[in-house]
């Protein structure tokens, strides 16, 4: 097993071009994450530096990646966001391994978009647990319905929950160089840093560390051509989620909340988060925001419902639809037999449809984006 200080003594050998300093000794580098046989580290550069620089994140790879016991080797080059008064600009072929750290002065320069993807878009709470997750692997499925070509990659990288969704196992397979290979099920495309870690390993990263991993994600991946990246963001609205709003390529962003007040207020900032960045909402999920019991038939609105779309229509952006609390959906998501893909004909599927159809229309501006019901099939 590789330790961080043999990762720090390989880094010695890699000098500075301008200075002959050494990596480790330059005060440059982040903390060493080693996490059974995966090294990720960053090296701290001025936003003009990327480019001479680019060797050194090379050499640092390569000289990681020698080390026995080492199965992957992760460096990116980070960078503070340069002062808005005096804007230094990134060449654009280094662009992608920049990272930028914590942000001081909005609004970011726009991210480079990925080539071949037509349209990103986020999906996103202001909290956690009220669904993120569950709604952007099923808003995947239902575009994929709908006809388009469509990937998703997993940003919650403290709680990769797409994995399991998907019912996906197993590592992505180097293509060339640095370049993965997404696995793919129900006809979407899949990446989640769970396809990198074992399951229970605690993710404990820093900011920077968090960009590197989610760019690469983004970048290094043989996305192909699609008409729709869907990204499931890390829950909340700190600092790490408005880096990643501003470094990202967004198209839009589908904001899920509950329907109780405390959810809500977080959503609205959710909400503000991106218009700071200039993303414009796609609109409002509502999710578990009612409950029909399955005995009775009783309807319970457990959690108030309707708060979303009210609080869409406050602040002036669309509602897209309600997804009740359903065990049959909670089931399925956590065997990994999304609904959408398993009961497209479901009502809840139709949900996620309507929903999808909607975020499409909005996406292209067209507006004639029928629903038609999934095909029965006839057993004779
Ligand atoms: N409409 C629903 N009905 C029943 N269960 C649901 C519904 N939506 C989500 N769940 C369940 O709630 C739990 C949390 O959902 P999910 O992981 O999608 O939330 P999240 O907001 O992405 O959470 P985190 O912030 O922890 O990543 C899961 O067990 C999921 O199956």
């Amino acid at each position: 097993m590789v330790s961080q200080q043999q990762v720090a003594r390989a880094l010695e050998l890699v000098k500075l071009p301008a200075s002959g300093q050494s990596l480790t000794a330059s005060g440059r580098l982040s903390d060493i994450i080693v996490n059974d046989g995966k090294v990720m580290v960053a090296i701290a550069i001025d936003p003009t530096e990327a480019a001479a620089m680019e060797p050194v994140r090379l050499a640092a790879q390569s000289a990681i990646g020698g080390l026995p016991g080492v199965t992957q080797a992760l460096v990116s080059l980070t960078a503070d966001r340069p002062d808005a008064k005096a804007p230094q600009r990134v060449p654009p072929s280094t662009q992608p391994h920049v990272i930028p750290g914590r942000p001081s002065q909005p609004p970011s320069p726009k991210a480079t978009t990925i080539p071949g993807v037509a349209h990103v878009i986020a999906v996103a709470s202001g909290k956690g647990g009220v669904g993120k997750s569950t709604t952007a692997c099923n808003l995947a499925l239902a575009l994929a319905g709908l006809g388009k070509r469509v990937g998703i990659l997993d940003a919650d990288i403290y709680g990769p929950s797409l994995p399991k969704l998907f019912g996906l196992h197993g590592k992505p397979r180097v293509i060339s160089g640095r370049t993965l290979a997404p696995l793919e099920n129900f006809g979407v495309k899949v990446m989640s840093i769970g396809f990198l870690v074992e399951e229970e390993t605690p993710m404990i990263w820093r900011g920077p560390m968090v960009m590197s991993a989610i760019t690469q994600m983004l970048r290094e991946v043989a996305w192909g051509d699609l008409d729709v990246l869907v990204v499931d963001m890390p829950p909340g609205t700190g600092d790490a989620q408005l880096t990643m709003a501003q470094a990202t390529p967004l198209a839009g962003a589908v904001i899920v909340s509950t329907p109780q007040d405390l959810a809500l207020i977080d959503a609205r900032r959710g909400v503000a988060m991106f218009r700071k960045t200039e993303v414009p909402i796609l609109g409002i999920v509502e999710n578990m925001s009612y409950f029909i019991a399955p005995d009775t038939g009783n309807r319970y609105d457990i959690f108030g419902h309707g708060g979303a779309r009210r609080e869409a229509e406050r602040l002036g952006v669309p509602f897209l639809g309600e997804i009740p609390l359903d065990m049959k959906l909670r089931e399925r998501s956590d065997s990994g037999q999304p609904i959408v893909a398993t009961d497209p004909g479901s009502p809840n599927a139709l949900v996620y449809r309507d929903i999808a159809a909607q975020v499409w229309a909005s996406l292209t501006g067209v507006g004639d984006v029928t629903i038609k019901p999934p095909p029965a099939i006839v057993i004779e």
